[in-house]
């Protein structure tokens, strides 16, 4: 008898605990942190926790009108993001909101993004903990997720990875990749199909050409790898997800599972990938296909140069390999794909991109080197980012009080929402032109003509910028001069302007262009 009534309090005196940690991190803590910044002068939309804004979010359509009458309307901040908008309407270009009980700094005003980020390093704002528990079978410990000390050795070792020379070995096999792709169009529009699905198209092919860039593609596991990563993505983000709520992530618990399972799948591919590209270089050199790729990079130890500890070991491999391919394909491929619609809708400027391709590359080769002396091209890269940025927001998380003015700071652990999409459509940064699609704006300056230097973020900002940049400028010229050279292209009437977010920014019922060959 004594035994069960000491078994019934343990169990109540459990289930006590319980029921004070769930109260404890879903009210007490949030609360005390909403007052804190309330302190700092930090306002916004009232959360209501555990959910904090997010039912709000979810529900929130847009219900502003377009200015444009034209199909293809660029001006998409309320679309894509009808929360922010009608929020800024209320609060302003700064202000707080709540994912679950995460405290998230909403900001679309560069001047005060300079004032916070200035003098700060890479190294000392983190990047959201909420973001990395929920996408770590993506990314893992890589660099897009690692901070302070880490991430400087990450860094400092992947960076040469990306170099000019690096760079021009990868060409020939983007150039080949994107015949194949051009090749399967010929024989679609020759059996009588001019009319092409353009983004799973250049999806699928980005896809390919940063698998082979990453980690080569040739060898069976490669191409089980690739499919496993696709398969992982799709599951990931098209759940529902209770991102930042406590316990969220048991609320699609199936799809979580699944991509744990997936995840482990990956890592151990990866992980006899990297042993046996490791195995071959050391014994005899690797072929030009292992040497050329990123991880052979890695591996051959170029960027070492007798500096002790700077290599990564395999697990690090493992998840720098699936970073570079998360991060490297879709943000690419959805540029590719948002200029191809922008250039069907304004053929003159179809017409004088050819004209450039002819001036400068001829009948030469199309390589590393004669791309990137497409200066047109390049003015088209950036405002295709400008109004329809890929990557449509960047985020941090504070380490560390971080003092604004006076009376406010910032405290430790707020997480910082940068809305690009709204910085690039904003009329006080670029005029009234702002939804125009208007490349000249970069012909002599870098930042498109805008205020302020801070309100053109397509890459990012400071030390952390994106490190494939580079790549990705001369992925999207190789692309677009072998497009541009056989096809000319207009609209299809099915084509439906509905960009959307989901992590990057997609034409959420695809791009469908009719191909003519030239
Ligand atoms: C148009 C194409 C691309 C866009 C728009 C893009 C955009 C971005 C953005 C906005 C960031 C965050 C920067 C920040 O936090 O300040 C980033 C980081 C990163 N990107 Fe890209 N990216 C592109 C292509 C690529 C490619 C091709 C690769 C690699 C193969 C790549 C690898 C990375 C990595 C590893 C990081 C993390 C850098 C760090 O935290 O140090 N990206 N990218």
């Amino acid at each position: 008898m004594e035994s069960l009534e000491a078994l019934a309090f343990a169990f109540a005196a459990f289930f006590s605990f319980l029921l004070w940690r769930v109260l404890y991190s879903c009210w007490v803590l949030p609360i005390r942190a909403y007052r804190k910044l309330a302190i700092n002068g930090f306002s916004g939309p009232p959360p209501s926790f555990p959910l904090g804004n997010i039912v709000e979010m979810k529900n929130t359509k847009n219900t502003t009108k377009s200015s444009s009458t034209d199909r293809v309307f660029n001006d998409i901040h309320a679309s894509v993001f009808p929360y922010f908008a009608q929020w800024q309407k209320a609060y302003g270009k700064v202000f707080m909101y709540w994912l679950g009980t995460e405290p998230f700094l909403y900001i679309a005003d560069p001047k005060f993004l300079k004032k916070i980020s200035s003098g700060v390093m890479g190294k000392s704002w983190g990047k959201p903990n909420v973001f990395k528990n929920d996408r770590k079978p993506m990314f893992g410990d890589g660099l897009n997720m690692v901070e302070g000390d880490v991430w400087v050795r990450h860094r400092h070792i992947i960076t040469p990875a990306f170099s000019p020379s690096n760079l021009k070995a990868m060409s020939s096999m983007m150039v080949d990749t994107t015949r194949s792709m051009l090749d399967r169009w010929t024989d679609m529009i020759n059996n009588g199909n001019p009319e092409i699905e353009i983004e799973q198209e250049i999806m699928t092919t980005a896809g390919e050409i940063i698998a082979k860039t990453s980690f080569g593609m040739e060898l069976e596991n490669g191409k089980t790898l690739f499919k496993k990563l696709r398969a992982m993505q799709e599951i990931l983000f098209k759940s529902k997800r209770y991102v930042g709520v406590p316990f969220g992530k048991y609320m699609c618990l199936g799809q979580n599972l699944e991509a744990e399972r997936l995840g482990k799948e990956i890592d151990a591919l990866l992980m006899s990938i990297i042993v046996d590209q490791k195995r071959s270089m050391a014994e005899n050199g690797g072929d030009d296909q292992e040497k050329n790729n990123l991880l052979g990079v890695l591996l051959a130890g170029k960027h070492v140069e007798g500096q002790k500890g700077s290599e990564l070991s395999i697990s690090e491999l493992v998840d720098e390999c699936k970073t570079f391919f998360f991060a490297g394909h879709e943000t690419t491929a959805l540029a590719i794909t948002w200029s191809l619609l922008v250039l069907a809708v304004h053929p003159m400027w179809q017409h004088q991109l050819r004209e450039e391709i002819k001036q400068v590359i001829g009948d030469g080769d199309i390589d590393a080197t004669t791309v990137a002396r497409l200066k047109k091209m390049g003015w088209v890269m950036n405002e295709v980012l400008r109004l329809y940025p890929t990557a449509p927001n960047v985020q941090r998380q504070i380490r560390g009080d971080t003092r604004v003015d006076q009376d406010s700071v910032i405290p430790d652990g707020t997480n910082i929402w940068i809305d690009v999409v709204a910085m690039h459509h904003d009329r006080e940064l670029w005029g009234e032109d702002v939804n125009e699609f208007n490349p000249e704006r970069f012909k002599d300056d870098l930042y498109g003509g805008c205020q302020n230097k801070m309100g053109y973020l397509p890459f990012g900002f400071g030390g952390r910028m994106c490190v494939g940049r580079n790549l990705s400028a001369m992925e999207f010229k190789i692309f677009l001069s072998l497009i541009l050279t056989r096809f000319s292209f207009s609209l299809s009437p099915n084509y439906t302007h509905l960009p959307s977010i989901m992590l990057s920014l997609r034409p959420m019922q695809g791009i469908p262009l009719i191909m003519k060959p030239l």
